[in-house]
Formats: structure tokens, C-alpha cells, sequence
């Protein structure tokens, strides 16, 4: 038990937490109520329906108003005097709700489930939904262009399971893993906004929010994300498998691909019994289990995601800027969110690549195709998401007409691609009839422009059910006669001034001004009195008003039941609105590319078996793009020995010199964009290409310092220098710029040089190797695979004019000092720099020096 606060002895303060409560009898019964519920969910925060407004109390009333800027007030609990509240209007719970939830809250939802009219004693309520950040499908909680995915992890020593799921669209993946780097990075990709980690430790149940740490939490889990702390059980292997087969209704997990991977299973399983509990009453139709493997796409670790600014900038984590920015002409949202899966997971296998260059390649030749494509697929709406809102029965009549739109826009789409001959847009030549049918139907039933609330009727149009037609007709009626009886009472009582009127207190009354009030006939019966008027109602006004109100309540819940029927019936084909939707995206992405191709010059990159980069006049996709038309300046990459490792016709490893700003980083990732865009099936920038797939691409660019790991600039890169050195293989695409910079000179020179000897002589992967250190020029002359390149400049008296143009040799000098001239550095350090120069130069033989001494 725990001791009461100083503030608890204060009659006048509310109860601020739960714990102070030492006698819960003297509670009133709904707090009583409330407190046991919030026995139930202690981690998360509970909205508890109170009339017209969900209301939270004690410490959750404290959290609430400090994290919403509402009011904190308090209401009257009972015996023990008030109780902390801060509440939200019940119509608006979703956008409070939303607020919480970006804000790292799990949030559970205990609504009314009984008509407090009718109810005997208190209201009866229950939780209807638990709202953690990877369990949401409400679409104002939802950024249409990137998937929201809930994933669960599974750690055996240094084995682990992944599974995650997209409740919102339905995807449902697992893989399993045997390095825990590969977890770490697999998660870095998904960026998931939730994830489950099994635990006995006592923080069960704890929803940590993005920061927060827990002991139970194991290193490699990189503290960005939410993670809900889970009880282990519904993780074990047999509650998972058994989970997993009742859900799919399957006798083994053989067809799903993971019958033999016991870690993925249990990740699934746990991952699913996670959004069940938390669903409660709107199963989520999930497709079937898709098991995956990371060696089937190209690696891209999270370093080279982020240094090649696939989604977002490295200087302001901006989407403006970013390699998805410049690529993104998708005109639907499950094409946007696609288009993001493809970029973060480039294919390894050619045949794939080919499909997809192939329909991209039918694209740009045929122009009336590709616009007719754009301007259909504007129409479809997210097939996906509104789909998963049927199913799970969250979905309102407005997303049922956008559905209807969209299946109705089906049958012109695959009409226009008929004649297509790639793949991709076969797939869209058989629309499934169930779809028109369903289109027909709901067209047929919902009105034009259906209100966004459910249960207050005008959904269904006339025609549809003869009981809901006499229903209207009798309220039309009855409203009929109230509206008519201002006119015949006027008539009858010669009052000009006397009106019906309506309030939610007396409902349906006649007003007649005081002065007036003599003139009122016997049958009229006085139930209200104003300063100007009096009100009255009478026995056939009264039985009118209740059969309206009873017949119209009845007519609403008979609009609502029709409705909820197509809506289950729409879940029902969950599975086929998915496989078109699909479909879709892919077109959608694919006649996107095509756009881009056809506008930016973009060239189908030829894929082959070999190892080699032979880009032709290529260009950077995205500084391109910011850059004033044809300011670019387009550079050429041979790189990569072809199919023959021995015959060294092109180097493997470039050493690229060139002062500052002349776009030496630039270049580097041009190279690496080109060649991660080739793997996902897109055109390049460039005149001509010609790649070889690689395994992975790695990149180490630019020095920054870890401060949230308080390691410093230098362990860094040589962190990351030593991954690389220990991953890459002889299929993988290295950019590394600058290395050993961040130590003293002769250190970071030597460093670099045999990091860059290791990479040509050892590994043989192709390299480019941007460097300040123009000794490094000298490797190529020991290493045949090594050659140099530079950025040229033009040298004016007082200016260096940038020409952006990599050609081969290599820089015979350091710009550094010039760049410290124009400065402003005095002329006298200038030349002493020089003459410091003069001597380092004429004592750094390298190459030399190494030769002789082996
Ligand atoms: N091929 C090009 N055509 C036109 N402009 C370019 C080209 N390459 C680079 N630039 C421009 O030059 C600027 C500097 O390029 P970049 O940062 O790649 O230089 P850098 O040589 O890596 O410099 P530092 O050594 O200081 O890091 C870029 O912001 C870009 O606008």
C-alpha cells in the first residue's frame, strides 16, 4: 500500500494517482469501474466515454493536459472528495488521439457499449480499441506516402527473428537472421513505428517511447523506435505456430515458406497475437504470410541509405532534396509508398530488373499509353488502406464510395493497356468481376455524397429495402404534419405570431408570445415559461413527436445495418482489392519512371552478368534536378574488370583528387545513385550504361561526429572503414570520401593508403576513393587494378573556376593552400605554407620508398 502524499491529506487537491486510492468502495461506482479498467492497461492511457466526451482521469488526466495543453480540472469522485480530469469532445477523440500517439503513447479506448437511455444502473463499457503507433488505421493518424509498420523481434544468442506488418495495407513479412548487425540494419530500413520485444522483466506491458531505454532491451535494438515490452508466452514456438496456423487455417507452415525458420515463426506469431489484442472488436484482414530473405536484395546499410540521401537529406533530414523526391512522379498513394519499398530494397536478380525496364521501356515509347495511364490511375484511390478500413470495420460510407469510384475506373484501365506487352501492365488487363459487381452495388446503395457520421442516417438511397422506404415514408409523414401545424394553428387560434418549435429538452413545442397567452385553446397544455413567451405542447403533437423520434431512430439504425452489410461485404474481398491494388502501385511507380525517363533523358541501363560500370555521360539524379537546365556537367565511369577478373582492362579502384567544392563527392554518389537506381529497375541519368549487379553498396562519406555514442569523428570512420573492409566482396560498388582525415596527416595518409591497396589488391570490389592526399596518385603506379582521376579546375590569377569535369590523371597538387589565399590568409603564411610544402613533398616518395622496401 502506499503512503498517502501530503497532497492527499488536502481536502481541497483531486486525486492526482490511482495508487493514492486506498479504498476504492468509496469511489463512485464509474470510478470504481475506471480504476479497474486502469488496473488492466497501467502503461497506457485511458479514454473513458463519459456522455459526450471521453474523459481520463487521475494520472492520465495529469499527462493529457500537459501533453495536449488542456485544461486540467477535476470532477467529484465519491467519498474521497474530487478527482483529477481533463477530457476531449467524443467526436473529435481521433485527432486527441492521433496527438497522443506521435508522441509515443499507447492509448486504450473504453467506449459505451449500451444506449445510456436505456441502460439500468451505470452504462456499461468496454475497450474497443488499443491505439499504439504501428496499430493505427484511422486515415487522418496516417502519412499516405510511407507504409506504418508494427514489427516484432525474436533474440536467441545471436540469432534473431523479424517479423512486421502494415495493419493499415494488409503486408505481413518475416525473415530470419543469424547477425545481429543484419537486425539492427533490417530495422533501419523499415523505420517501423512500433516494435514488440518479448521479455519476462518487470517493465511488462511498457510502451518506451523513442529515447527511452529499458535493461531489458538488448544493444543491437537502435533506441530511435517505440518499443512495446511483451510478455514472452504468445512468442514461444508452439503459440506462434499454432497462431499463425489457425489464423491462416492452415495445417503447416510450409506453403508460407518458414516452416524451418523457428525464430521468424515466433516473431509472426507473437506480432499477430499482439494485433489481435489490440484490435479487440475489428479483426485487420492481413495477407498471408510472406517469408523473405535479405540476401535476396541488394544491402544497402543504413550509413549508405543516409549518405546517399535515398529518402531524406544528411544536412536537414529534409524529403526535399532526397533521391525519392526527384524520382517521385506516382500519381496514387499506394504507388508512392511503393516506389519508397522499391528504393529502400533494390532486387539482385536481373530477370526481376528486366521486367520492370521492359514495361518502363513500353512506357517511354508509347506516349498516348503512358498519359492515358497517369490520367486513370489519378482516380484510383488507396485501394489499400480503404480496404483494411472495411475489413476491420473502421471504414465510413465516403470511403466506401471512393472505393466504388475506383472499382468502377478498373475496367477503362485495363481497356487502355490491352495491348500492352511487359508484364506489369498485363497485369492489369483482367479486372476481377467481383469488383464491378461490387462497384454496381454499392453505387446502387449508398447516396451521392454520403455524411461522414454512420449512425445519423441519409446513407441509403430509396429503393433499396421497402422497410426502410414505409420507415421514411412515416417520417416524412409525421414531419409533414408538424410542419403544417404552424400553418393550421395559426388559422385556428388567429395568433399571426404562434410558431413550432423544437429543443433537445422538451422536443417538438408551440410558442406563443405572453401577451398572447389568454387566446390559447383548452387542448393546449402550458410546459414552459419565458420572459416574452410561453411554451405549450399538446397530446397530438406529443404522440407525433414520439413516433418521429422512435421511427426515426429505428430508420437510422436500418440505414446503419445496410450500410455495415456492404461494409463487411467489401472486407470480405480484402484479399482480391488487394491483389489489384498491387498491381496498381507497380504500374503506377513503373509509369512514373517512364515520365521521368522520357523528361530527364534517362537511359535503360544495360544489366549484365559481369562485375563492370560503364557509365557514359552520367549525371547526379537529384543535382540535376536542382540545377538550371543543362548546368550539369554530365562525367563518365569505367569501372569494374567485366567478366574476366584477371584481365585488367578498366581499374577496379579510382583514386579522384580535385580541390574543394569541385564536386568530387558529387561524382561518388552519382556512381552509387546510378547504380542503386539500375537495381531497382529504373532508367538512369546518363547518355549510355552498362552494370553489373552488385551485392552491396557501401559508402563513407563526409565526417561527422557521434556525439549520441560519444564517439569521435576519427572512431567513426574507422568504424565504419573497418565494416566495409570486412564486408565487401568482389561484387560490391565502395565510395569512400576522404578517409583518415580525421587524425594526424601521416597517420590518416598511411591509413588511407592501405585501406585503398587492401580494397584493389584483396577484395577487388569497385572503388572510388575521393581524397585530399594527391600522394595516393602514386598507388597506380605499383597497383595495375588502380588508376586516378580528378576533378578539373581553371586556374585564373585570383580565382579557381570550377569545371565539374572528371577526367584521368591525377591532381598534382593540393588546391589548399590557394583556397587559403584567396582566403584572405597573409601573403607571409601563404609562403611559408610553400615552402613547408616543397619539403614534405620532396621527402613523401611513397610508392618509391614501399617498392624498394619490399
Ligand atoms: N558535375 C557537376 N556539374 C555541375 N555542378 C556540380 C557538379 N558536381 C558538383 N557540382 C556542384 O559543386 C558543388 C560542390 O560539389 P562537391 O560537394 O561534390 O565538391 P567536393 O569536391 O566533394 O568538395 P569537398 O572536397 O570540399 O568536399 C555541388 O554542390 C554542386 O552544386
Amino acid at each position: 500500500m502506499t503512503t498517502p502524499t501530503p497532497e492527499h491529506n488536502q481536502p481541497n487537491t483531486p486525486l492526482r494517482d490511482t495508487k493514492l486510492v486506498e479504498d476504492r468502495s468509496k469511489l463512485s461506482k464509474m470510478y470504481q469501474h475506471y480504476v479497474e479498467m486502469k488496473d488492466k492497461y497501467p502503461h497506457a492511457l485511458l479514454l473513458y466515454r463519459v456522455g459526450d466526451f471521453f474523459e481520463t482521469f487521475f494520472q492520465d488526466a495529469v499527462t493529457v493536459s500537459r501533453e495536449l495543453e488542456l485544461v486540467l480540472t477535476s470532477k467529484h469522485g465519491g467519498e474521497l472528495g474530487r478527482i483529477a480530469m481533463t477530457g476531449v469532445p467524443h467526436h473529435a477523440w481521433e485527432r486527441y488521439t492521433t496527438l497522443l500517439v506521435e508522441k509515443g503513447y499507447a492509448v486504450v479506448i473504453c467506449d459505451q457499449v449500451e444506449d445510456s437511455s436505456e441502460a439500468v444502473g451505470l452504462v456499461k463499457r468496454e475497450v474497443t480499441r488499443i491505439l499504439t503507433p504501428g496499430t493505427l488505421l484511422e486515415e487522418g493518424m496516417l502519412q499516405t506516402s510511407r507504409n506504418n509498420y508494427l514489427a516484432a523481434v525474436v533474440i536467441a544468442v545471436n540469432h534473431w527473428g523479424l517479423a512486421y506488418a502494415d495493419i493499415s495495407t494488409g503486408e505481413f513479412l518475416t525473415c530470419e537472421g543469424s547477425d545481429l548487425e543484419h537486425l539492427t540494419q533490417e530495422l533501419m530500413r523499415l523505420q517501423p513505428s512500433e516494435v514488440l520485444f518479448p521479455t519476462n522483466a518487470p517493465d511488462l506491458g511498457t510502451l518506451l517511447r523513442p529515447g527511452e531505454t529499458s535493461p531489458s532491451l538488448p544493444q543491437c535494438l537502435p533506441p530511435t523506435f517505440c518499443y512495446s515490452l511483451r510478455s514472452q508466452l504468445p512468442f514461444s514456438q508452439s503459440e506462434a505456430r499454432s497462431k499463425l496456423l489457425q489464423k491462416f487455417k492452415l495445417r503447416s507452415l510450409e506453403g508460407l515458406g518458414c516452416e524451418h525458420l523457428p525464430l521468424a515463426v515466433r516473431a509472426a506469431g507473437g506480432l499477430l497475437e499482439y494485433i489481435e489484442d489490440t484490435q479487440k472488436q475489428n479483426p485487420v484482414p492481413l495477407q498471408l504470410l510472406h517469408t523473405y530473405s535479405l540476401t535476396d536484395y541488394l544491402i544497402v546499410d543504413h550509413q549508405t541509405r543516409r549518405n546517399l540521401e535515398i529518402t531524406q537529406t544528411v544536412r536537414d533530414g529534409t524529403f526535399h532534396g532526397s533521391l525519392l523526391w526527384a524520382l517521385n512522379r506516382t500519381t496514387t498513394a499506394m504507388g508512392g509508398r511503393a516506389l519508397r519499398r522499391w528504393l529502400l530494397q533494390p532486387l539482385l536478380d536481373i530477370k526481376g530488373i528486366r521486367a520492370r525496364q521492359y514495361t518502363i521501356q513500353e512506357l517511354c515509347e508509347n506516349t498516348p499509353l503512358r498519359q492515358d495511364l497517369r490520367r486513370l490511375l489519378r482516380k484510383i484511390y488507396d485501394l489499400e488502406r480503404l480496404t483494411g478500413r472495411a475489413g476491420s470495420g473502421t471504414a465510413n460510407a465516403r470511403d466506401l464510395m471512393a472505393l466504388a469510384d475506383s472499382f468502377s475506373s478498373l475496367p477503362e484501365l485495363s481497356r487502355i493497356v490491352e495491348d500492352a506487352r511487359s508484364p506489369f501492365l498485363k497485369a492489369l488487363q483482367k479486372v476481377p468481376p467481383v469488383l464491378e459487381e461490387l462497384a454496381e452495388r454499392l453505387q446502387a446503395h449508398i447516396v451521392e455524397s454520403p455524411p461522414i457520421h454512420l449512425k445519423e442516417g441519409s446513407l441509403i438511397r430509396p429503393g433499396i429495402n421497402p422497410l426502410l422506404d414505409e420507415r421514411k415514408a412515416t417520417v416524412e409523414a409525421d414531419q409533414k404534419w408538424i410542419a403544417n401545424l404552424e400553418v393550421d394553428e395559426r388559422a385556428r387560434t388567429r395568433i399571426p405570431t404562434l410558431k413550432v418549435g423544437f429543443n433537445k429538452t422538451f422536443g417538438y413545442y408551440i410558442s406563443i408570445s405572453r401577451s398572447k397567452s389568454d387566446q390559447v385553446p383548452d387542448n393546449y397544455i402550458r410546459k414552459q415559461t419565458l420572459t416574452n413567451e410561453e411554451r405549450y405542447i399538446t397530446p397530438d403533437l406529443k404522440e407525433r413527436e414520439a413516433r418521429i423520434l422512435t421511427a426515426r431512430d429505428d430508420l437510422n439504425q436500418l440505414e446503419y445495418e445496410i450500410f455495415a452489410a456492404l461494409r463487411d461485404e467489401v472486407g470480405s474481398h480484402a484479399e482480391t482489392i488487394r491483389n489489384i491494388s498491387h498491381a496498381v502501385a507497380a504500374a503506377d511507380v513503373l509509369c512514373g519512371l517512364a515520365e521521368l525517363a522520357v523528361h530527364q533523358g534517362y537511359c535503360c541501363p544495360e544489366m549484365v552478368e559481369g562485375w563492370e560500370i560503364e557509365v557514359i555521360d552520367g549525371r547526379h539524379p537529384v543535382v540535376e534536378q536542382s540545377l538550371p537546365a543543362g548546368f550539369f556537367v554530365p562525367n563518365s565511369t569505367t569501372l569494374g574488370t567485366g567478366n574476366e577478373p584477371t584481365n585488367h582492362q578498366s581499374p577496379d579502384l579510382v583514386i579522384l583528387t580535385g580541390p574543394n567544392a569541385s564536386g568530387k563527392s558529387c561524382y561518388l554518389r552519382q556512381v552509387g545513385l546510378i547504380q542503386l537506381m539500375a537495381q531497382v529497375g529504373s532508367f538512369v541519368p546518363a547518355r549510355s550504361a552498362k552494370l553489373g549487379v552488385c551485392d552491396r553498396i557501401f559508402t563513407r562519406v563526409g565526417a561527422v561526429d557521434d556525439l549520441a555514442t560519444g564517439q569521435s569523428t576519427f572512431m567513426v570512420e574507422m568504424n565504419e572503414t573497418a565494416n566495409i573492409l570486412n564486408h565487401a566482396t568482389v561484387k560490391s560498388l565502395v565510395l569512400l570520401d576522404e578517409i583518415g582525415r580525421g587524425t594526424a596527416t601521416f597517420d590518416g595518409l598511411s591509413i588511407a593508403w592501405a585501406v585503398a591497396e587492401y580494397l584493389a589488391v584483396e577484395i577487388k570490389s569497385r572503388t572510388i576513393f575521393a581524397t585530399h592526399y594527391h600522394e595516393l596518385n602514386e598507388l597506380a603506379s605499383i597497383v595495375s587494378n588502380v588508376a586516378n582521376y580528378q576533378v578539373t579546375v581553371k586556374e585564373l590569377p585570383d580565382q579557381i573556376i570550377f569545371l565539374h569535369q572528371v577526367q584521368p590523371g591525377g591532381a598534382d597538387k593540393s588546391y589548399g593552400i590557394e583556397a587559403g589565399r584567396l582566403a584572405g590568409l597573409p601573403t607571409v603564411v601563404i609562403k611559408r605554407a610553400k615552402q613547408v610544402m616543397g619539403q614534405i613533398e620532396k621527402h613523401s616518395k611513397i610508392a618509391v620508398g614501399l617498392r624498394e622496401g619490399l
